[in-house]
């Protein structure tokens, strides 16, 4: 008889695994047949346009709601059973903060109920909130708020951590030592999984970007992935004299047009075709380029083609 190693069996188990779950609002189906799998060191980020439904999916995941149908499983436990066990660090968009204490008081508390905390300071200072640590914390900015509930999710290890959008209202440089540190726990093996409208975030950190729309998952790939997959892509010049907007417009394979001044932008599906027959206006573009979709661009295309589709 062979037996497997508990370790073995737990780096089978998915991190997080969601099979066809589905939550509706009254007629709004928010997470619709959601079949996923988040593997350990997963840097994943989940787009999606508002209403896609990315909170509520974060939400279903953390067992703050509850599926209509299908199942989600942590560490193939429930969300519940994997907090408890402080598996799970989360920072969300909503929820206040505990009003009437310091700083410093907070993340003692959140420590103090971790089950493997780091100290304190630590946790203070790789937030960036050691100098507020005696503020009370409804004396906070916007932006100070949201450096501790970073400080919150971070207080002590956890194998996943689940961020909706994190990075709204911190400054640059909170925005770069937040990343900093989520890159250093994907390093040690930890999930981290983060919903954002901020793509170029998506680009620069995630090695996995989901797009959502309408509560189901339209791409799933890396970012450069998801770039090939848009099919378009941008090629840019500039004119000697004024542009004319309805030959240009006339152009074969186009499926964008901007012009500014005499410099022109297109997206094309087929830039060497498109290319061409600007030369065959008798057009001479200077300063060409062709490149493909910066991930906005690409993730604006796939979710607009879906648009199409499902209007049909
Ligand atoms: N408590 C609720 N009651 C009714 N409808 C809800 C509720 N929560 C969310 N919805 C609806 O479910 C859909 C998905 O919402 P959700 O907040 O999950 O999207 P999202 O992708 O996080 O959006 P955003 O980017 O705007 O934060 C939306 O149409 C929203 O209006």
């Amino acid at each position: 008889m062979t037996t497997t190693a508990p370790e073995a069996t737990e780096a089978k188990t998915a991190v997080v695994s969601f099979d066809q779950v589905s939550k509706a609002y009254g007629d709004v189906r928010a997470v619709d047949g959601l079949t996923l799998d988040l593997h350990p060191g997963e840097t994943v980020a989940l787009l999606g346009p508002n209403g896609a439904g990315k909170s509520s999916a974060l939400d279903l995941l953390l067992g703050l709601r509850t599926a209509d149908s299908g199942t989600v499983r942590l560490f193939g436990r429930t969300p519940q059973a994997a907090i408890a066990a402080g598996r799970v660090g989360a920072m969300l968009q909503t929820g206040g903060l505990m009003e009437e204490v310091t700083v410093e008081e907070l993340v003692r508390l959140v420590c103090a109920l971790h089950p493997k905390p780091y100290p304190v300071t630590e946790v203070l200072s790789r937030a960036g909130i050691a100098s507020i640590a005696g503020r009370m914390v409804n004396k906070l900015s916007g932006g100070q708020e949201q450096r501790v509930r970073f400080a919150l999710a971070t207080a002590g290890a956890n194998d996943l951590i689940v961020l909706d959008e994190p990075t709204t209202g911190m400054d640059v440089t909170a925005r770069k030592a937040f990343w900093a540190t989520m890159r250093d726990q994907a390093d040690q093996g930890r999930t981290v999984l983060f919903a954002t409208h901020y793509l170029e975030e998506a680009d620069a950190i995630a090695d996995r970007v989901l797009v959502l729309h309408k509560g189901r998952i339209l791409a799933d790939g890396t970012a450069a992935e998801i770039k090939a997959r848009a099919g378009a892509r941008r090629i840019s010049f500039e004119l000697e004299g004024p542009a004319d907007e309805e030959a240009l417009r006339a152009l074969p394979f186009l499926s964008t047009l901007d012009i500014s001044g005499h410099r022109v932008r297109i997206q094309s599906h087929n830039a060497d075709a498109t290319v061409h027959a600007v030369y065959g206006l008798g057009l001479y573009p200077r300063e060409l380029e062709v490149a493909g979709l910066g991930l906005e661009q690409a993730f604006v295309a796939i979710t607009e083609a879906e648009e199409a589709r499902t209007a049909c």
